[in-house]
């Protein structure tokens, strides 16, 4: 073992974790009480503005921009010997117990128990968010439309296939807004019920995502067996459960959750398959000083439509962090550009952008400003 000058003994070297712990506790109380004074200003403030006349006036206890400040400012400041993010992650389960005293967020996501967006969840408001799995993207946007829920997750790109057309779709009729987003690494794994064997197999279930992003995989290895699309990778763990001869293509939390055993692992096409999940809401979210924003934009169908609506993101050397193209619903052959960008809506220069593109489109329709994701 190297001599760093160390020389506690095991006993010793515990007698001090003890006491360090016993620390770290009492300044994670401290901490807490911090958020419980925190919420009674919050709650003072909107009081005073009811008061005040302004009858629209709501607490916002979660708060996207300050949350991505501390994480960011916890990575950055990390010496070591711990990584950044993990250090991070820690904090993340610190700040969520915190904002739990203040109040319980109730977070609505594409589910059911065990899909990738539950995890994207836990993600990104930590475990002490109730996490409400609901069965459509359309409904998770209605739950957080009729504040049965504060938020919402669902799941908008995949680095292999590309936009989830029904999150971008709901945003076309909803006034929510984009407060934030998280990415997933996303590991595919075959999974079965224990008294399955590889032999019994006659059904390879999953969303059709996930068939997609491991087609290669299982046209080498499984290329006669009939795969069948289903709502979820959740919904094919379940299946993966209760029906002979189905085996289910889905994530460690889905394996977890039904209790089924890896037949093969990570059988993903591509290594570093990454999904990007949007969290909706009903307010803005202020600049946090690293921010995205998104919107929709439609322009007149006529030559060189594109080129007008991008030259002002040119002319101020503005980033697009992404761009996509849906039909209309409303005019045949008419399309409607999702586009991404770096930036605020609050910052100078994007309010300059937009309002040039306000002129050119016949449609444009902010969907937030965000904090890039930290974790
Ligand atoms: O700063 C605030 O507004 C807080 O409510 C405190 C706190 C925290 O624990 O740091 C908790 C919840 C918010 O989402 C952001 C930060």
């Amino acid at each position: 073992m190297a001599d760093n000058g160390d020389n506690r003994t095991l006993d010793e070297v515990r007698v001090d974790i003890d006491s360090i712990d016993r620390e770290i506790q009492q300044l994670i109380s401290r901490r807490a009480k911090c958020a419980q004074r925190v919420a009674d200003i919050k709650l003072a403030e909107v009081q005073a503005a009811l008061e005040a006349g302004d009858t629209e006036a709501e607490v916002v206890y979660y708060r996207p921009e300050r949350e991505a400040q501390v994480l960011q400012n916890i990575i950055d400041r990390e010496e070591g010997p711990l990584q950044g993010e993990t250090v991070a992650h820690i904090f993340r389960e610190v700040m969520s117990a915190c904002l739990a005293l203040e109040k319980p967020l109730q977070v609505a996501y594409l589910g059911p128990e065990g899909t990738f967006t539950q995890a994207a969840a836990i993600k990104h408001f930590g475990h002490a968010a109730v996490c409400v799995p609901r069965g459509t993207i359309a409904s998770v946007f209605a739950q957080v439309e009729s504040g049965e829920c504060n938020y919402g997750v669902v799941p908008v790109e995949n680095s292999t296939e590309g936009m989830v057309s029904h999150t971008l779709d709901n945003f076309m009729d909803s006034s929510l807004k984009i407060s934030g987003e998280v990415e997933m690494g996303i590991g595919h794994h075959l999974l079965v019920a224990s008294h399955t064997g590889k032999g019994d197999i006659q059904r390879i279930c999953a969303h059709q995502q996930a068939l997609a992003q491991c087609r290669n995989w299982l046209d080498r290895n499984w290329p006669d067996i009939e795969r069948v699309a289903v709502s979820s990778n959740g919904e094919a763990a379940r299946m993966a459960v209760d029906m002979p001869g189905v085996a289910a293509i889905a994530g460690d939390m889905a394996a977890e959750l039904y209790g089924l055993e890896k037949l093969a692992e990570h059988i993903e096409d591509y290594a570093d398959n990454t999904t990007r999940f949007l969290i909706i809401g009903r307010e803005e979210v202020p600049a946090s000083g690293r921010d995205k924003t998104s919107i929709i934009v439609s322009s007149r169908n006529k030559p060189g439509a594109l080129f007008t609506l991008l030259d002002p993101f040119r002319k101020a050397g503005v980033s697009l962090t992404r761009i996509d193209t849906r039909p209309s619903r409303t005019e045949k052959w008419a399309y409607v550009f999702f586009i991404e960008f770096e930036g605020h809506l609050q910052d100078e220069n994007i309010a300059g952008i937009v309002g040039e593109l306000e002129e050119q489109s016949i449609l444009l329709k902010p969907l937030g400003s965000y904090p890039r994701a930290v974790l």
